[in-house]
Formats: structure tokens, sequence, C-alpha cells
């Protein structure tokens, strides 16, 4: 079979989930429609998935949705998992059987953070200085995999693990994509990891990196552990420009990425299959808030500039500047009462 020309259609697959993932994918849609104007046609197919599907239902995700999902060009997904205190949602059932088990199945290795504080947007930073940098967080591995269990559930003898795995495989070719994405940058990777504690991974990740570093010759890199990295992410956030890191530790940094860079509102993210085997996800960094679900008080922002990351994978740069210069310019105007979710989208699209 040809492949598609994905220049001139887009076959979206798109999740909203739960909570403000139903409020600003609708609007990240809106958005993407809005920028690919008459230039290329965009075809979407809603799904359901989430915990109030799972509640309703009693499904999660099946192998024949994982196929129907499998053939789209791309997947964008608001965010999924409910209120952490219903037990029926107790043990991440959701996060783990549905976000999780599409990023493992749909092997989405590289988890794609880009931050940078846009003009004139406010960051709690007392000094943010120029702040660009891209999280290559591997997105398939770490502590993520399930590998554990617990004994004695419920006595004082109670003991439980959670082990993490890291392949040479794993972290080899996640490295190497971080170091091409700092060929193309500012030339600067730092590996972030626990390297005096979590020995074994630890050396894993430093040998691969080293090993990769000999063939980039022109890149200047680093080592910080994770905690050191949390100060520096703070007082000195220009020092970086690439970060290289397992799936728990960008998961966390780039939640402070977002917090530094004026918002957890405005972090987007990728989570690639470089090799195209299978369909790459997009989604804002940020969960389905239940504090705020329901309000339109969640900026849909993130997720507007997540189908920026999604057109760029597609090989659709047009529309992607559009979309971006349209958040700068709202973003420089954003002074003023807080608008609601539909009106960030509207005053997006209108600047398109
Ligand atoms: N990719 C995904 O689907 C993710 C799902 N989750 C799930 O989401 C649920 C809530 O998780 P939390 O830890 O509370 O994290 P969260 O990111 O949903 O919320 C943390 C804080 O940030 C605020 N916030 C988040 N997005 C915002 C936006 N667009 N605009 C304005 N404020 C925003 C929330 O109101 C809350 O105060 C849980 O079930 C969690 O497992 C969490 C992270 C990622
Ligand atoms: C909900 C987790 C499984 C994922 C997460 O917090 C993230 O990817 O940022
Ligand atoms: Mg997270």
């Amino acid at each position: 079979m040809e492949p598609r020309d994905v220049t001139r259609s887009i076959d979206l697959a798109v999740i909203p989930g739960d909570g403000i993932g139903r409020e600003v994918v609708p609007e990240a849609v809106e958005t993407l429609r809005a920028a690919l104007g008459a230039d290329a046609a965009i075809t979407t197919t809603n799904y359901p998935f989430g915990a109030t599907h799972y509640l309703e239902s009693g499904e999660i995700l099946s192998d024949d949705d994982l196929a129907a999902l499998a053939a789209h060009d791309a997947i964008l997904l608001g965010a999924v998992g409910g209120d952490p205190r219903d037990p029926r949602l107790a043990g991440g059932i959701i996060e783990r059987g549905l976000l999780l088990r599409l990023r493992f199945a749909f092997d989405h290795y590289v988890n794609l953070r880009p931050t940078r504080v846009f003009p004139g947007v406010v960051s709690p930073l007392v000094r943010p200085g120029d702040v660009d940098f891209v999280v290559v967080r591997e997105g398939t591995e770490g502590p993520y995999v399930g590998n554990g269990g617990a004994i004695r559930i419920g006595t004082p003898a109670e003991i439980a693990t959670e082990v993490s795995l890291n392949t040479a495989y794993g972290v080899e070719r996640l490295v190497r994509y971080a170091f091409e994405v700092a060929e193309r940058r500012r030339k600067r990777l730092t590996l972030v990891h626990k390297t005096n504690v979590l020995t074994n991974a630890g050396a894993l990740w430093t040998r691969l990196v080293r090993a990769e570093a000999e063939r980039h010759p022109d890149v200047e890199w680093d080592y910080l552990h994770v905690d050191a990295a949390t100060i520096f992410l703070v007082t000195d956030p220009a020092r970086f420009d690439v970060i290289v890191t397992d799936n728990l530790f960008g998961d966390i940094l780039t939640d402070l990425a977002g917090a530094i860079s004026g918002g957890i509102g405005l972090a987007a993210s990728g989570n690639i299959n470089p090799d195209g085997a299978f369909p790459s996800m997009f989604e804002p960094v940020h969960g389905s808030a239940p504090d705020i679900a329901g309000q339109q008080k969640a900026d849909p922002t993130a997720a507007i500039l997540s189908t920026v990351l999604l057109l760029d994978h597609l090989g659709m740069p047009e529309p992607a500047r559009r979309i971006e210069a349209a958040v700068a310019t709202d973003l420089a105007d954003r002074a003023g009462a807080p608008r609601s979710t539909g009106d960030v989208g509207d005053a997006i699209r209108s600047r398109l």
C-alpha cells in the first residue's frame, strides 16, 4: 500500500479523555482545522476512552481499539484520569491501562517536551533569562513498566517494589535521538539521572551517553543529578538546551519546566515513534485537572501547542509556524482578566 500523503490530508484520531481534556481538545482541533485552511484536508475520529468511559462501560482499551487507532496518521489526546480518591479507579487503572498502554503499544520511546518562556509571559522565576530547552524523556521503560509487586498487603509487614527497567536497546535509541536534537539546536546536552544511588541504571545511561557523544564531537555534554537539576531549572534555566533523562525523572522535571515557563497550561508534548511504524501521539503535559474541570478555566494553549508538534512531526511546518505565531501574539497580550478556555481558543484563532 502506498503511504498516505499527509501533506495534503491528515487522518487524526482524537481522544479528549477526561476532565479538562474534554475542554481543551476541541479548541486544539478547531485551531488545527483553521490553521490548515484550504491547504490540507483533515478528518477527525473521536474516541471516548478515559475514566468516564470506563465507569460507564467497563471498557478501557481493547486490542480492536488499538488496531483502529494504529490506522490513523497521528493521535491527539487531552488527558485521562479521574478523581484519585475514587476506589473504582485505584491502581492507576486508566493511566496504566490506557495512556501507558498506548505509549508502549505504539513504541513512543521519545517523549518530547519543549519549554520556552514566550515574550510577554510572566514566569515565577526572578531571572528567567533565555529559557528555551527541550526535555527528551524516555517513554517506554523506567519504573513505568509495571515491574514490581507487593506482599503481605495491608499488614505492617507489607513490602512493595517498583523495579525500573532500563535496557541498552531502549536507552541507546533515546540517547541517539537526543543527540540528534542537540545537533539541530545549540549543541548542548545534559544527562539527568541519579547515578550516585541508582548505580546500575546510572552506569548504563552514562556509558551510552558517553559513547554517543563520541559520534557528536561538536555537542558539548554534561551531567546533573536530578535533585541538582531541579535547582538549576529554577536558578539558571538558560544553561539547558537538551535534557535527556528517564521516564520518571522526565515526568517530574517537565511539570517543573511548565511551571517556570509561565504555567502548566502552556506546556506541550509529543509521544513520538520516530521510526513511523506507529502513529505518534500529541498531548498537553498536564492531566485532567479535576479541581477546575467543567468550569472553562483550563488554559487550552498547551493542547494547541501540541498540535504544532503534531504538524512538525507530519512534515507540515507552515501551518505549525502559523499556530505558533498566533499563540506567541496572544501570549504577548495576555494582561487583564482571566479568560475562559473558549475565549483563549477564539483569541488564538483570530490571530492565525
Ligand atoms: N497525560 C495524562 O493523561 C495525564 C493524566 N494525569 C491524571 O490527571 C489527573 C489529575 O492529575 P494532577 O496530578 O492533579 O495533575 P494536573 O496536571 O491535572 O493538575 C495539576 C494542577 O495544574 C492545574 N492545571 C492543569 N492543567 C491546567 C490548564 N490547562 N490550565 C490551568 N490549570 C491547569 C490543575 O488545575 C491543578 O491545580 C490524575 O488522574 C492524573 O493521573 C496526570 C498527568 C498526565
Ligand atoms: C499519568 C502518567 C502516567 C503520565 C504523566 O504524568 C505524564 O506523562 O506526564
Ligand atoms: Mg506528568
